[in-house]
């Protein structure tokens, strides 16, 4: 008599990342109180989003990111034939997305910057050091994508009008945001015993106090984002997120870039940026199953 497997079958390695970058993505749109972002409070500075759609779209990329994932394997190795391969792939993550959203940039940035990531860390699985994992990340970003369409995006308006550096570069520099300002301040924050949800408000913090954020550009010019860095600043100064004056300062600065309309949307993707690379850096989870 045959007895039915009831095991469930083990995860593929591409499966994990994708699973990985998918929980990045929520538990960013989760963190609360975040300054004009969607969170569990609210809208934020958006009249188009809110939680629910944050939460079904970052869901919908799961395949995405898988595939990205399975090129990264296939190809191994960087080089022009997998950043075609990626491109190809986050395109139509971007089309999925849209799809699931109704039309609404939910995730634009985050399916470039955890795509990259992704697919660095899918490269080599026995080492998601994470300057490791961000340099090859780099080093797939600079690459050309001969497919890649050149729209007038908001992030290429505001770069023709600031001379602003934007996704594109911060993933061509290694992420210097995430390896420079989140993860240390996240590992600080955490060993000041301050509780992972404010550790992970202040390494966003420590991504706005630096970030030209194209989203808050576009939204708020050159006011909003010197409010967002300023403000991100006095909240860290003032103790961070777990401290009583910080937390006030904190809220100052929420309604301040709401009513100046400015989102830090760049800075809530290399939070998941961040928070990926924690997981698969800190764990030695990829090879062990362990996250
Ligand atoms: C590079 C991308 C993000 C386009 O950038 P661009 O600035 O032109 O576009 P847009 O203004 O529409 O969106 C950029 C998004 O990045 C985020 N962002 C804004 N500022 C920053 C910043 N300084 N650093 C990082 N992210 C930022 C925001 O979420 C913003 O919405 C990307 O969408 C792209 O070119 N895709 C092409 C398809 C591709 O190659 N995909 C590869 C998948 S791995
Ligand atoms: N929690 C969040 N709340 C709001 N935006 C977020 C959040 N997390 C990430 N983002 C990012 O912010 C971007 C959305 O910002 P925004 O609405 O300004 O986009 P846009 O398409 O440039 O502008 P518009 O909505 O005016 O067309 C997305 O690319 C997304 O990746």
């Amino acid at each position: 008599m045959h007895a039915f497997n009831l095991q469930p079958k083990p995860l593929s390695l591409a499966e994990r990342l994708a699973d990985l970058a998918v929980d990045a993505l929520i538990d960013e749109a989760d963190l609360s109180p975040k300054p004009a972002l969607v969170d569990r409070r609210g809208n934020g500075a958006h009249t188009d989003l809110h939680l629910g759609l944050m939460h079904a779209s970052a869901l919908s990329l799961w395949p995405a990111f898988k595939e990205m994932a399975e090129s990264a394997i296939a190809f191994g190795e960087v080089g022009v034939p997998l950043r075609e391969a990626i491109g190809r792939i986050g395109r139509e993550g971007e089309q999925t997305m849209l799809a699931t959203t109704n039309g609404v940039n939910t995730h634009r940035g985050a399916i470039w910057a955890l795509g990259l990531l992704v697919t660095a860390a899918a490269l080599d699985c026995s080492n998601t050091h994470a300057s490791t994992v961000t340099l090859r990340a780099a080093r797939l970003a600079i690459l050309d994508d001969r497919f890649a369409p050149r729209p007038l995006s908001h992030g290429a308006q505001v770069a023709q009008r600031y001379g602003a550096r934007g996704a594109r570069e911060e993933a061509q520099l290694g992420f210097p945001s995430v390896i420079q300002r989140a993860l240390p301040q996240l590992k600080r924050s955490r060993a000041a015993g301050h509780g992972e949800q404010n550790a992970r408000l202040d390494a966003l913090l420590a991504i706005m106090t630096q970030l030209s954020d194209t989203c808050v550009l576009y939204r708020a010019g050159e006011q909003g984002l010197h409010t967002m860095q300023l403000g991100a600043q006095a909240v860290l100064d003032a103790g961070g997120s777990a401290s009583l004056a910080g937390r006030r300062r904190l809220h100052e600065l929420d309604e301040q870039l709401i009513a100046l309309n400015a989102s830090p949307g760049g800075a809530a993707d290399l939070l998941a940026a961040c928070l990926f690379i924690d997981r698969i850096a800190s764990a030695d989870g990829i090879n062990q199953g362990a996250f």
